[in-house]
């Protein structure tokens, strides 16, 4: 097993001493993302946009690999200020459609890099445990909450 970097032309590049994403086995952990736009580097205005760039920083990188969003399983939420708690939490809810919320933690904190008012990090599984988590934890879901949703694809079989 060997350490690989991600990087995305569609991800800011990084702030300081870290890669974007590093890839170990069948596991990617993201470096905190924070609303910096990949064209310029510069962080956009507004804790809407710079959640909302923030989001579409973490769909490029995971692109990079031929994953997406329904492949994180764990993300940590750092805050600049807790009153954005129910913003922050409606965007970032509305980029995850499987009906399984990732695992999460959130936390205000005193700063972030870059003045940003909101960082977000992941931990990501890559695509073949993935498949075999959904199969081996489905295992006979209800046929009423059962459907294409859950992302298990043999439900009903
Ligand atoms: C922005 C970030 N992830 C860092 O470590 O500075």
């Amino acid at each position: 097993m060997f350490l690989q970097k991600i990087e995305s032309k569609n991800a800011p590049k990084p702030v300081g001493a870290y890669s974007p994403a590093v890839k170990l086995g069948d596991f990617v952990y993201m470096s905190g993302q924070i609303g910096l736009d990949p064209q310029t580097n510069e962080m956009v205005d507004g804790i809407e946009a710079q959640t909302k760039q923030v989001m579409e920083n973490i769909k490029a990188l995971l692109n990079e690999k031929g994953l997406d969003m329904h492949h994180i399983v764990k993300t940590t939420i750092l805050l600049d200020n807790i009153d954005d708690f129910s913003v922050v939490n409606d965007i970032y809810g509305s980029y995850f459609t499987s009906g399984v919320f990732p695992a999460r933690s959130a936390f205000e904190v005193a700063k972030l890099p870059k003045n940003a008012l909101v960082e977000i990090e992941c931990l990501v599984i890559d695509t073949l445990i993935y498949e075999q988590q959904q199969q081996q934890s489905c295992g006979g879901c209800s046929s009423d909450d059962c459907g294409d949703d859950c992302g298990c694809g043999g439900c009903h079989e």
